[in-house]
C-alpha cells in the first residue's frame, strides 16, 4: 500500500522549528516507517512573510507556502497538522488558534504554562475531534522504547528509584545578562524547570508512571526547591523529589529525583568522563542513560549477576552528534538533517492516518499530570509567571 501523505504546517521559524522541518525531509522508510510520508506545505512567521520564505528555503521545502501571520496560516485548507515551535508562553494561545481553525496539533514542550491551560486544550481537541500531542521527542526514540521494555519485562527487577538530570552550564550571568532570552525571560515562561526540567520529569514519568498499568498510575507527591536567577527571578536550578505511590503488590512507593539547571552541567565537558544522566534502579540491576537527557544515544544495563550491556542508538539519517548550547544565547541543535525529531512526527502522522486523537507513549492525561506536577514545583519554589501568560482567556495578544 502506498504511504499516506501527511501535510505539515510549521508555526514559527526559530531554532527547533528549523531542526524539525529539516528532519521531515528524511525518507521515513530509512527508519522502517512505511504507513506515512511527510510533506511540509506551509510555514508561518509572526515577524514577516520574507522570514517564512527564507526558512522554507533553508529547510529544503521551497515549494511550500509562506505566511507572515499565524492567523492567516491556520486557515490554509491544505494543512493536515500544525507543529507549534514558539516559546512556552505562547503555546496555549497558538494551540487554541490552530484547534479553533480545525487543525490537528503537535505542540512543543513544555506543553503549556500550567495544567489548567493543558486541560482546556485537551477539552478543545476533544470537542473538535482533533489530534493533539505534546512534542516531547525523547519519548518516541527507539532508545526510550527499549528502556521501557527493559523495565516492563522485569529485567532489572522492581524499579524503586530513578535519578534524572538535564542541566547545562550556560554561564547565565553573562549569557542572559539582559534577561531577554527565552531561557530566563518570565514573559516567555523561561526558567530551567519548564525548559529543561521537563526532560528530567519525562524520564521519571516514563520509567515509574508510564510503565505501570493505566489503572495503577497515580500522580506523584512533590517536594521541590528552587534557586532563582538574580536578573529575572526565573529558576536557574530546580531539584525535585517525587514519590510515586504504588500498591504493595507492585513494590510500594517508588522515589525519583529530577534535577535541572542553567548554572551547572550534567555533562561539563560534553561527553568527556561524564557519568549517566539517568539511573533507573531496580532490585536486580540498573539502567543508565547517558547525557544529554533530551537526546541520549547510549545506554548501559548493569545486572546484579555482573552482566554489563552497552548499547549505542545513533539516530538513523545523515545527521550526527548531540545537541549542545553555544554559550552565546542560542541553543544549537546538532548539525545536519536527521536528528531524531522525525520519530514524534511519525507518531503524529500515523495517529492521524489511523484516526487516533492522542499520542501512544504520551497521551493528554499524562501531559496534564506532568503539568500539574510542574505547577506544584513552581508553587513550592515560588515561581509565578505574568497573568497574561497564565490565563485561560483566549484570544489574548502576547
Ligand atoms: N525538542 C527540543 O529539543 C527542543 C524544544 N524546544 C522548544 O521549542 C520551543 C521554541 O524554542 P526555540 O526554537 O529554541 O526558540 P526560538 O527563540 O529559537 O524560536 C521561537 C520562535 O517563536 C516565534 N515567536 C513568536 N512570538 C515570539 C516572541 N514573543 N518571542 C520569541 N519568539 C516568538 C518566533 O518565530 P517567528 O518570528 O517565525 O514567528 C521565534 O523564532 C520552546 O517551547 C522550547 O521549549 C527548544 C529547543 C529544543
Ligand atoms: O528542549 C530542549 O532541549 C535542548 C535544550 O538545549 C533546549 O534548551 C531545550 O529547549
Amino acid at each position: 500500500m502506498a504511504p499516506k501523505e501527511i501535510r505539515w504546517g510549521i508555526l514559527a521559524t526559530g531554532g527547533i522549528a528549523r531542526t524539525f522541518t529539516k528532519d521531515l525531509t528524511v525518507d521515513p522508510t530509512t527508519r522502517g516507517v512505511t504507513k506515512v510520508k511527510h510533506v511540509v506545505v506551509a510555514a508561518a512567521s509572526s515577524s514577516s512573510k520574507t522570514r517564512a520564505e527564507a526558512f522554507l528555503k533553508e529547510c529544503n521545502w521551497p515549494n511550500a507556502k509562506a505566511y507572515g501571520s499565524y492567523e492567516e496560516f491556520v486557515k490554509d485548507p491544505n494543512i493536515d497538522v500544525i507543529y507549534i515551535a514558539t516559546p512556552h508562553s505562547h503555546h496555549y494561545q497558538n494551540a487554541m488558534l490552530c484547534l479553533e481553525a480545525g487543525k490537528n496539533v503537535l505542540c512543543e514542550k513544555a506543553f503549556t504554562v500550567n495544567a489548567a491551560q493543558a486541560k482546556k486544550l485537551a477539552e478543545k481537541a476533544r470537542e473538535k475531534n482533533l489530534f493533539l500531542m505534546e512534542a516531547v521527542w525523547t519519548r518516541w526514540f527507539p532508545l526510550s522504547i527499549y528502556v521501557r521494555e527493559q523495565i516492563t519485562s522485569g529485567r532489572i527487577g522492581t524499579v524503586y528509584r530513578v535519578q534524572a538530570d538535564l542541566s547545562m552550564a550556560d554561564n547565565p550571568d553573562k549569557t542572559y545578562a539582559d534577561g531577554k532570552n527565552r531561557m530566563v525571560n518570565l514573559e516567555l515562561a523561561g526558567g530551567a524547570q519548564l525548559d529543561l526540567g521537563i526532560y528530567a520529569l519525562t524520564w521519571c514519568f516514563q520509567t515509574l508512571y508510564h510503565t505501570q498499568p493505566a489503572s495503577e498510575r497515580k500522580p506523584p507527591k512533590v517536594q521541590a526547591t528552587m534557586k532563582h536567577f538574580s536578573v529575572t527571578g526565573s529558576d536557574e536550578s530546580t531539584t525535585v523529589l517525587l514519590t510515586f505511590p504504588r500498591s504493595e503488590k507492585l513494590g510500594g512507593d517508588a522515589h525519583a529525583v529530577a534535577m535541572s539547571s542553567i548554572r551547572v552541567a550534567t555533562d561539563p565537558a560534553n561527553g568527556i568522563a561524564s557519568g549517566p544522566a539517568i539511573r533507573i534502579q531496580g532490585d536486580k540491576g540498573e539502567i543508565q542513560v547517558f547525557p544529554p537527557a533530551f537526546r541520549p544515544v547510549d545506554t548501559r544495563v548493569i545486572l546484579s549477576d555482573g552482566t554489563v550491556e552497552d548499547k549505542h542508538w545513533e539516530q538513523p539519517g545523515p545527521g550526527k552528534g548531540s545537541g549542545f548550547y553555544n554559550g552565546f544565547g542560542d541553543t544549537i541543535q546538532p548539525e545536519g538533517v536527521g536528528q531524531g525529531m522525525f520519530w514524534e512526527a511519525d507518531e503524529a502522522a500515523v495517529a492521524i492516518f489511523e484516526g487516533r486523537k492522542e499520542g501512544s507513549f504520551l497521551d493528554l492525561a499524562e501531559s496534564i499530570v506532568i503539568m500539574e506536577t510542574m505547577d506544584e514545583i513552581r508553587k513550592q519554589g515560588g515561581l509565578k509567571y505574568p497573568d497574561k501568560i497564565e490565563t485561560l482567556d483566549y484570544p489574548v495578544a502576547l
